[in-house]
């Protein structure tokens, strides 16, 4: 089957440093691959690459095999390709309910009308609800936005992102900041996303440990290059992936450039 979203030789350069070089990656939809490397090994911007917040210098990104290579982010997230970041303008001093509620509201575009009024809204509380519970937020449907901890936080800016109802998930670190004991629930939040089965996830993680389970795929990003693309054990079992996670010298020349 052709890959939802791929990438050919993607390449960005601020000034003299490449910070993503030579990527070429293919993601099967309705998978989970998570991204892992290193600080500064380029996953941030490889994400950017992809959500069309930067446009590489060099290479091609493809949805669907669209060439989406120079499309705005907001073009993209309309084809199907949503990041969590770009609706994390959570409205502090709503409810839970009401920030999701309205999350769908945008994508749906509905507006209002006087007379369909009743309607719409108990579908779009009922959609809402329905988000609230896959994140495992019940029960906090009316606590304000702002007073939430942090990991109730990420659980809503997920939800969010699921009322926009794109094809594909981009995960920036969603158990960053967080405490140990706010993590398994997140990554069970993903499962029960992954488990549905209607979702292509991509997930940005420093956490080996924590993705082993989830992923049905991992690529390593360090310095910048793909160093390494495969099944979880693929991933464990590779000298080289050890050797850079392990602080080892890394040998440039193992990575095709
Ligand atoms: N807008 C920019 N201008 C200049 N350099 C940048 C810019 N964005 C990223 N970089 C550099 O590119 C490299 C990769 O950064 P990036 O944030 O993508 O790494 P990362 O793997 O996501 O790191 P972390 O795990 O710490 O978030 C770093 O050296 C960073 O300083």
């Amino acid at each position: 089957m052709d890959p939802i979203l791929k990438t050919d030789q993607l390449t960005i350069r601020f000034g003299g440093h490449t910070a993503v070089s030579n990527v070429s990656f293919e993601m099967p939809a309705r998978q989970l691959k998570s991204i892992i490397g290193p600080n500064g090994a380029g996953k941030t911007t490889f994400f950017n690459l992809l959500s069309g917040e930067l446009k590489p210098t060099e290479g091609e990104v493809f949805f669907k095999g669209k060439r989406i290579t120079t499309m705005s982010a907001v073009a993209r997230t309309r084809l199907g390709l949503g990041r969590s970041f770009q609706i994390t303008n959570v409205f502090p001093n709503l409810t839970v309910l009401e920030n999701v509620r309205l999350a769908v509201q945008s994508k749906k575009n509905i507006r209002y009308q006087m007379t369909r009024h009743f309607f719409h809204y108990k579908s779009l509380m009922e959609e809402a609800q329905q988000l609230i519970d896959l994140v495992l937020l019940q029960g906090r449907e009316h606590a304000i936005a702002s007073q939430l901890s942090h990991g109730e936080k990420r659980k809503l800016e997920i939800a969010m992102l699921l009322a926009l109802d794109t094809e594909v998930l981009l995960l920036d670190e969603p158990t960053a900041g967080m405490s140990l004991e706010e993590v398994p629930a997140i990554l069970d939040v993903i499962k029960k996303i992954k488990q549905k089965g209607d979702k292509t996830i991509l997930l940005i993680e420093h956490k080996m440990d924590m993705i082993l389970d989830l992923s049905d795929s991992i690529m390593v990003l360090f310095n910048g290059k793909l160093l390494a693309d495969g099944s979880p054990q693929e991933i464990m079992d590779n000298e080289t992936v050890q050797n850079a996670y392990l602080g080892g010298l890394y040998d440039e020349n193992a990575v095709e450039s």
